[in-house]
Order: structure tokens, then C-alpha cells, then sequence
């Protein structure tokens, strides 16, 4: 039976030694939490690290350990100090974590632990190839594995990889300053799909993917030579029944523990008083520094609230062994105990602050205790915790209020939304939600639930599982029309056998690769020798046809005697004989549209206009991609409203964007080419949007063929011009 493979740097249990026995914890932290429940209900495995090194493991432990990994479902992937100390407190922790959450200032370019990450991320592939059976699904999670989805895809091509970033993907301007930006987007690369919390992480990702990699990238698809990588955003989601169900539990069983009681005791000596509450790990992205500071501002600026509110502020530990971690919980730490020593009364307490981690049972009394959710991060790429705090208050009162840097402020508008910098806003939201009717935190509460019900964790994971196994089809059915060596070798034998044969040949893009300046895509000599010998094989035409002037096509092949069609069919130049339009047509309509492209060139850097004699091309190849895309866009519409009245048509090129009579085309060129004759064996190839034409149009027993992976209408195709030569020398090879 096949099964879903989780991956992630953290298991869901911790493990530790203590009187010389092993013992089991449920890890901290919104990837464990979150996935645990989507784990439990799958036959799959997790593979990840136990919080254990080699060397803190005695050999007659390692059983006990492997055995309580196992127990959960668990494989335990075995790192030493050096592997945790470079590749988790070094690179995922002092790199990765500050540069995706712009913390810049924090980042550090080490290429020791750059290595780290590299060798580490080849010690989980070795684990996960090792695991693998048939049919199985892969889900990798996390900024700490970004290169393992290409080392298990280069190894395992048949299998499906999902991969899922749990953190913001930063914009191209950050992270473009990492040393080491093409190795992780190639690793991310590897997957199939590739999830983000929101659209904004999403289309940063794909930003960068098209500007550092320069590959094709659609709305949310990415184009490589042999496969098509889906990037999408999914929303993070809890599992809202097991903290609604805690907190109903938890109602009818008030009292029981010495928290819940502690809580208690306050609320009943001041009715009126109200509970702020605040969970993070202790992380800088969480911004409690920020949020101490602005909760001493609202005592300041509404003092009338002292001795009525409390902020209790749960910080769990994390990654201690990082210095700006240990700076933190030092100012943390200052910043308590200087706001409590200033507003502190003999009956009031103005913060009760936690350093540790609660047992589910402690945070439940939190969340149902406390009136108010305070939570400021900096960045946080979703924020789970805000999710529970809702889910958790069965009377549906409660005010949540959040940073609009966190994810999961992009779904739950109904919240109180602050910009964490900023003092005055935050305080004067602590005042809204103090003083907010129970009737409006109900009718926003409702709305919430509602949501988080809906879109819970297991929604989540189901609909990106779902998406990455519709990611096989569309793979499936690109795979289905790439020319096999079979089919490669009928069509050959279909040539042989033909007693006239013609071949359509596309020039840029299928005979030569792109270049930046297309005045430098002239023929090389393989390329002219072997156009040549095919043609001059007994009842053989080629045909180079092509959107370029006539002037450039003539002179480049002037030595072989080969039709050429140039302006997509405006002009054609029989072998021997003279060039001539095919048509008459206009041109007038030039001199308006010139200008047009003029003022396109002018704002967007690197852009030229190529004039022909019957068209107008604006190429934008050395553009910025992204401004590119955008300006051809907008140029696309301009254009389309002023060519409607006038027989013009505007071709969306491989980047770029040409104007001309609508009647002209490809596909009319090749039709009006065959049908003086009965040729026995046609052929096309080409790799762009106006090739589609001739594919379209010629007889369905033709041989189309499209160069590189997009949708088309040729009926095979192949991955790029290098396998266009591999083609040409095979017709060459035949007599
Ligand atoms: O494993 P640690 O180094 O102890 O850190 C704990 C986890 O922190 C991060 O959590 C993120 O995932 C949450 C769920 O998607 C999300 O809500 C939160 O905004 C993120 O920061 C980290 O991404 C995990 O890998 C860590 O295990
Ligand atoms: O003592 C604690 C405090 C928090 N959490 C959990 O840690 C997760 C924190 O996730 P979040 O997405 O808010 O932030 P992250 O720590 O992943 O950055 C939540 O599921 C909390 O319930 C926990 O297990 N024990």
C-alpha cells in the first residue's frame, strides 16, 4: 500500500536522556503541532531529526531511541553536534531564519555552514531514498531542507514531491543577497508543488525564480525543460476540534489545575479586570521586545487601566545556542522586570512572564482565561497560535488582536489587525478590545470560527495532497507527447519511405537557442552543413520559415539552396529564385503604431523595436522580466483595441510582441506551400506561439513537433534546440 512520506527537520516527538532512560515530548512549535494531527490519521512515515545527536546517544540507548521514534511513526535521521551546530544553529537559524523574515542586520554568509546545510540535506535524502517504495508520496517541509526535493527528484524521478515553507519567502531584493540563492531555488525546484502560507510568499518565490533562474513563470507554474513545478499558496489551518473540544472540556471541569486557579483568583477579586494574553517561542520574528514596550506605553497613556489589566506572556525556549536568541531572552528579560518594577502595585502585577514550554492542558487554561490575544510579530509566516486562541473560545467572546506581518492576517480580517511598529496604534487597540461589547467580539468571533472550522488542518493538507496528485496528470499528459524513441524512429522510417518529403523549419528557438542581441543568432556551420546535406537528399524540401526580415533570413542562407518564408509568410524566396510578397498589403498603419512601441521603449529599459517591412516587433528579452511581462501586457491591450478595425493581429512571441496583418500567418504560409503538391511526409517544428499556427493548420497526418514544454497543438514535442540538432542529423543520417 502506498504511503505519504512527511519530512521535516523536527519530529513531533523530542526526545531526551534522563537517569539514563529515554523519554518522549511533544515538540513546540507550528509545523510539529500542525502536521501531528494530519499524521496521526495517515499510514505514512515521518522522517526527521529526534533532538538527539550521535554523541549524546550511549550505544545501549540507541535501541530505546530508534524504538521510541518508531513507536510514533517515526524514522530517525542521525546527526552529529557538528552536523546540528552548522546546519540548524548555523545555516537554517542564523542564515535562512533572519533573511527570510528581513532581519538583514542578523544574517549571517558562512560557507562552513553552508556546507553543513548541503550535508545534512544529503543525509536526509540518503534516509528518504532509503524508505521509499512504489507508489509512495513525498512531503517535505521547511526552510531547514530546501535542496533535499531535487536530491531525492535526481534520483527518484517517478515520485511525487511536495514541499511545503512554513516561514515567508522574502522578496527577490532580499533574497538575492544570499550566496548560495541558485542552489536553493534548483532544490526547491525538485518538487512537484511547491506550497506557500499566502500569495505574497508565493509571488516572491516566483519573482526570484525568474529573475535568477530567467526560467518561464506563469501565474503560478514554472516551466522547466522536462517538467512543469506548480507554486501555490494554502493557508495554514489547526485542528479546530481538538482545541474546541479541550476548551468545552475544560469549562465543565473549571478549577482543576493550580494555573487555571491562579487565573482564577484574580479575575474574582477584580470582576472588571482583564487578561492580555501572549504566546511565542522566544524568537525575534515574534516581536515581544515591541510588544512589551508598546503594553508599557498604553499604562502610560491610559492609566486608568492600571491595576485592571494583566499581560501573561508565555515564552518558550528556543534555539538558545544562537547568540541573537540569548541577546533576546536577556532583553526580555530586562524589559519584564523594568515595566513590572515601574507600574507594580502591593495587589497588582502588570506582567506575569513564563520562560518555558505548557503542557496542551496549561495552554488551553490560557486561551480560555484570557479576554484578549495580543500577539505583535515582526514576520511570521502564518501564526498558529492566533488560530487557537479563536478556536478555543466556545462562548464566542474574546478579542484577538493581531500583526498584519503574520500570515494568518491575510484570513482573519475580523481580528483586531495593528502594524507591530507601530506604539500608538497598538495602544489604542488595547483600549478597543478592553472596552469592545461581548456582542460585537461574538458577531467577529462567529465569522472566525466559522473560517477556521472550514479551512482546517486536515482541509489543508488534503487540498495540497490533492494538488500535488493533480500536478502527475498535467505532468502525465505532458509526458504522454514527448517524442519517444519509438515514435522517433517511425517518424524516420516514415521519411525514408517518402517520395516527397517537406520539412517546415522554424529558425529562433528551434535552429538556434536565444541570444540577447538576436543579430548574433546567425546559422554556425553544423547548422548550414547539415540543412544542406538533408536538402540535398532526393525529393526533400526544406522550408525555413520564420518572423524574421528577409533581409537577415536571405543573407544568413544565400549559400543553400532552400525555400525561405520570411515576415511569418509575408515574403518567400523560392530556391533559385527572387524574394516576393505573397499578398498585397498595407503598411500605412505603421507610422501610428511606431510611436506607441516609441513611448514602450522609452519606460521600459531594454527593450528595441525591430521594423520589418509588413510588421512591427517589440522585443523585451533584456528586460527586467517581471516589468517586462507587465509592459507587454499592457502594450498587448493597447495594441489589441487598435487593431480590431484594422485587419491587424498582434503575435505573442517567446518575449516578444509583434504587430501585423491579421491575415498573415504561418499556418496560411504552409498550407498555400503544400497544396500545389502531394508531399508524402510533412513536417513543422517550431517553439513559439506563432508556430502553433502551422501546426494547426497543416493535414492531421503531419508531423508537428514543439521545442520546449508548453501547451501546444503540434502533437509531440522535444525539451530544446540541442535536441533539435539530435533530430536534423538523424534526417541527415537518411538516404
Ligand atoms: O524547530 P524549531 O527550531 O524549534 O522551531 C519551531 C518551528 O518554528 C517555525 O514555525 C513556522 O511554522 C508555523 C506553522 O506553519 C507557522 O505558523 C510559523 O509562522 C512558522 O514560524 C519553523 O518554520 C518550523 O520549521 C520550526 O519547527
Ligand atoms: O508551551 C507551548 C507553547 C506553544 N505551543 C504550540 O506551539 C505552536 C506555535 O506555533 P506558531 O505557528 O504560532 O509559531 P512557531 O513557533 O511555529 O513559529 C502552537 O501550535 C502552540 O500551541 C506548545 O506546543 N507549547
Amino acid at each position: 500500500m502506498s504511503k505519504t512520506i512527511i519530512i521535516s527537520n523536527r519530529l513531533p516527538l523530542q526526545l531526551q536522556i534522563e537517569n539514563k532512560t529515554v523519554h518522549a515530548t511533544p515538540s513546540v512549535g507550528g509545523l510539529a503541532t500542525g502536521m501531528k494531527s494530519v499524521h496521526k490519521d495517515s499510514n505514512g512515515v515521518w522522517i526527521g531529526w529526534t533532538g538527539l545527536t550521535e554523541e549524546e546517544i550511549p550505544a545501549n540507548l540507541l535501541d530505546d531511541v530508534i524504538e521510541a521514534t518508531i513507536k510514533e511513526q517515526c524514522i530517525p535521521v542521525s546527526l552529529t553536534k557538528e552536523d546540528i551546530d552548522g546546519f540548524y544553529y548555523g545555516f537554517s537559524n542564523r542564515t535562512i531564519w533572519p533573511l527570510f523574515h528581513y532581519f538583514m542586520e542578523f544574517t549571517e554568509f558562512e560557507k562552513e555552514s553552508w556546507q553543513s546545510y548541503v550535508t545534512v540535506n544529503e543525509k536526509y535524502a540518503e534516509v528518504v531514498l532509503d524508505n521509499i517504495e512504489e507508489g509512495d508520496t513525498v512531503w517535505v517541509h521547511d526552510y531547514q531542507l530546501m535542496l533535499l526535493p531535487a536530491l531525492i527528484k535526481k534520483k527518484r524521478p517517478d515520485v511525487q514531491i511536495g514541499f511545503f515553507l512554513h516561514i515567508p519567502f522574502p522578496s527577490y531584493e532580499v533574497f538575492r543577497t544570499l550566496p548560495w540563492r541558485e542552489e536553493i531555488l534548483k532544490g526547491l525546484l525538485g518538487s512537484d508543488l511547491i506550497g506557500f502560507h499566502t500569495y505574497d510568499y508565493q509571488r516572491h518565490f516566483l519573482s526570484s525564480v525568474s529573475r535568477i533562474l530567467r526560467h518561464e513563470v506563469g501565474f503560478n507554474e514554472i516551466t522547466l525543460k522536462d517538467r512543469i513545478v506548480t507554486a501555490n499558496s494554502y493557508p495554514m489551518g489547526i485542528d479546530y476540534n481538538k482545541f474546541s473540544k479541550a476548551a468545552a472540556k475544560h469549562d465543565a471541569t473549571k478549577n482543576q489545575s493550580e494555573l487555571q486557579r491562579r487565573l482564577d483568583i484574580h479575575i474574582d477579586t477584580t470582576p472588571d479586570a482583564k487578561m492580555i494574553l501572549s504566546i511565542d517561542r522566544l524568537d525575534y520574528s515574534k516581536g515581544i521586545a515591541n510588544r512589551l514596550r508598546a503594553y508599557e506605553y498604553f499604562l502610560e497613556k491610559y492609566p486608568e487601566f492600571k491595576e485592571k489589566v494583566r499581560l501573561v506572556m508565555l515564552a518558550v525556549p528556543s534555539r538558545s545556542n544562537v547568540p541573537q536568541y540569548q541577546l533576546l531572552k536577556k532583553e526580555i528579560d530586562e524589559l519584564v522586570g523594568r515595566i513590572n518594577g515601574k507600574f507594580s502595585s502591593v495587589s497588582w502585577t502588570p506582567i506575569w512572564y513564563f520562560y518555558r514550554s505548557m503542557p496542551f492542558e496549561n495552554l488551553i487554561d490560557l486561551y480560555t482565561t484570557c479576554d484578549i490575544a495580543l500577539l505583535t510579530p515582526i514576520r511570521d509566516g502564518m501564526n498558529l497560535v492566533a488560530k487557537e486562541y479563536i478556536a478555543t473560545r466556545t462562548d464566542e467572546t474574546g478579542v484577538l488582536i493581531l500583526s498584519e506581518m503574520a500570515g494568518a492576517a491575510q484570513e482573519m480580517s475580523e481580528a483586531l489587525i495593528i502594524n507591530p511598529n507601530n506604539f500608538e496604534e497598538i495602544a489604542d487597540t488595547l483600549k478597543q478590545a478592553i472596552e469592545m461589547p461581548k456582542a460585537e467580539q461574538i458577531k467577529r468571533n462567529k465569522f472566525l470560527q466559522k473560517r477556521l472550522r472550514r479551512y482546517n488542518v486536515e482541509k489543508w493538507a488534503d487540498d495540497f495532497m490533492t494538488a500535488l496528485q493533480d500536478t502527475k496528470h498535467k505532468s502525465d499528459i505532458v509526458k504522454a507527447i514527448q517524442i519517444t524513441e519509438k515514435q522517433e524512429s517511425e517518424m524516420l522510417e516514415a521519411y525514408k519511405n517518402s517520395e516527397k518529403r517537406i520539412l517546415f523549419l522554424d529558425y529562433d528557438g528551434t535552429l538556434r537557442a536565444f541570444v540577447n542581441n538576436p543579430e548574433d543568432a546567425s546559422p554556425d556551420e553544423e547548422l548550414l552543413e547539415l540543412v544542406n546535406t538533408i536538402q540535398k537528399q532526393e525529393n526533400t524540401e526544406v522550408v525555413i520559415i520564420s518572423g524574421r526580415d528577409r533581409h537577415t533570413l536571405g543573407t544568413w542562407w544565400q549559400q543553400i539552396p532552400i525555400t525561405l518564408i520570411a515576415e511569418h509568410g509575408v515574403w518567400k524566396r523560392p530556391i533559385g529564385g527572387e524574394w516576393a510578397v505573397t499578398e498585397n498589403l498595407k503598411n500605412d498603419w505603421m507610422d501610428t503604431v511606431r510611436p506607441i512601441l516609441e513611448k514602450f521603449v522609452d519606460r521600459t529599459a531594454g527593450t528595441f523595436i525591430e521594423e520589418k517591412n509588413y510588421s512591427l516587433a517589440w522585443h523585451y528579452r533584456n528586460a527586467d522580466p517581471d516589468l517586462g511581462e507587465i509592459r507587454a501586457g499592457e502594450l498587448s491591450s493597447v495594441l489589441k483595441e487598435l487593431s480590431a478595425n484594422n485587419d491587424l493581429g498582434v503575435l505573442d512571441g517567446n518575449k516578444v510582441l509583434e504587430i501585423k496583418n491579421s491575415t498573415i500567418h504561418k499556418g496560411k504560409a504552409v498550407t498555400k506551400h503544400i497544396f500545389e503538391k502531394d508531399y508524402t511526409f510533412q513536417f513543422a517544428i517550431g517553439d513559439d506561439w506563432t508556430d502553433e499556427y502551422m501546426f494547426q493548420d497543416l493535414p492531421d497526418e503531419a508531423y508537428t513537433i514543439k521545442v520546449g514544454l508548453q501547451k501546444t497543438a503540434a502533437k509531440f514535442y522535444v525539451d530544446d534546440t540541442e535536441r533539435v540538432r539530435d533530430l536534423l542529423k538523424k534526417f541527415a543520417a537518411q538516404d
